[in-house]
């Protein structure tokens, strides 16, 4: 059996669909939380292939990039489609989540609080129900998924990502989306995910 390393900073953000699909298909990994504000990244900074994290490290060889490091757990543990069609859909939401993540990281790290709140505006205004309203047909048409009427790492994606939006939004986006939430409550109650919810580091987002 290979050793996985999965090294990120102590939040869910980027990292936790991959520790959940790590988790779900019992994968043992050293789960690695680098301090993000000490002296640990400011050396390990550099060692990265590009200098920032979440990175996949599997029998001595490091790999970075969130999305690409999650498709390749999630087909380890099988939860990708069946043919070459099934993958581009499940492909082409979770691009759509991350545009989605996008749209708040365009304001969140910005420093002047003033540019800040007039970034944040239009993106909650509009930004936020234009795709939560397509999120949330989506999701109904596919019972509670985000993709090919099944559990597939889609949901993975967005659930790990979810508390992060909403920490970005300053708010909990999803309140009147119910089948945006029942992605959630389907993943959450998978039991092995479900002891990981219990389990793992407390983190805000
Ligand atoms: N496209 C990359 C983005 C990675 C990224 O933005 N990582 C951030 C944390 S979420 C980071 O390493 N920040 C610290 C830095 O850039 O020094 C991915 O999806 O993995």
């Amino acid at each position: 059996m290979s050793e996985i390393k999965l090294t990120y900073f102590n939040v869910k953000a980027l990292a936790e669909a991959i520790r959940m699909l790590l988790k779900y298909g019992g994968i043992e990994f050293a789960d690695v939380r680098a301090d993000r504000w000490g002296t640990e990244w400011v050396e390990l900074k550099p060692k990265m292939p590009f200098g920032q994290l979440p990175t996949l490290e599997e029998n001595g060889k490091v790999v970075p990039q969130s999305v690409a490091i999650t498709r390749y757990i999630a087909k380890k543990v099988k939860l990708v489609g069946n043919n070459e069609w099934e993958d581009l859909q499940i492909d082409s939401i979770v691009d759509t989540i991350n545009d989605f993540r996008g749209k708040f990281a365009s304001y969140f790290y910005v420093n002047d609080e003033s540019i800040k709140e007039a970034l944040k505006g239009p993106v909650l205004k509009d930004v936020v129900p234009y795709y939560l309203e397509k999120f949330e047909k989506i999701t109904k048409e596919n019972n509670g998924h985000f993709a090919l009427g099944r559990l597939t790492w889609a949901d993975f994606y967005f659930v790990g990502m979810h508390e992060y939006l909403c920490d970005m939004a300053g708010k909990n986006l999803f309140e009147d989306y119910p089948n945006i939430r029942k992605v959630v409550e389907n993943v959450y109650s998978i039991p092995a995910i479900k002891t990981w919810v219990e389990t793992r580091p407390q983190t805000e987002f």
